[in-house]
């Protein structure tokens, strides 16, 4: 029996979050409603790539914890553990063979290409599929509403020096 409402997104919705796995890798999200994110890669093997209005499975799991599921164009599949609480996170992530193999093919803006995304999910090698399993530390919060799409507008390799801190 949970003393929350495991219903209830909205201690997490409009969430910008910056943080750093334990491999190195730099990561941004921004929890744009119920069912969307919105993402750049800072660092790590596809650094530069974003993503808005991926859909994804959200869901609470804790007073304060969340998980975010989803599946994109590359077939990469991911779930994360956001602990806001604690300021813990963890990620895992199925990377499709092709994706490990010629990372650099999927840094770009992925929504002006979803259809080559497809075309090499379609092509593969799929398999076998990298597992990435990793904790992070969460460096940023802040809250921007839910649909904010100035949130996640350019390429983390466009923003002004100093991000996160600059932030109005
Ligand atoms: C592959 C995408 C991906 C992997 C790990 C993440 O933490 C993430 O956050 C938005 C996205």
């Amino acid at each position: 029996m949970s003393t929350f409402d495991k219903h209830d997104l909205s201690g997490f919705v409009g969430k910008h979050l910056v943080y750093t796995y334990d491999n190195g890798w730099n990561y941004e999200i921004y929890v744009k409603n119920d069912t969307t994110l919105d993402y750049r890669i800072h660092s790590g093997i596809v650094a530069n790539r974003w993503v808005k209005d991926q859909k994804a499975f959200i869901v609470r799991v804790g007073e304060s914890i969340y998980k975010i599921s989803w599946t994109e164009p590359t077939g990469t599949d991911v779930s994360l553990i956001v602990n806001l609480g604690d300021r813990l996170f963890h990620g895992t992530i199925f990377f499709p063979r092709w994706v490990i193999n010629n990372p650099e093919k999927t840094v770009c803006f992925q929504n002006d290409h979803i259809p080559l995304m497809e075309s090499y999910r379609a092509a593969g090698p799929a398999y076998p599929t990298e597992v990435i399993d990793e904790f992070a530390t969460i460096t940023y919060v802040r809250d921007c509403g839910a649909n904010n799409d100035s949130v996640i507008a350019c390429a983390a390799s466009e923003l002004p020096a100093g991000f996160p801190q600059n932030l109005s």
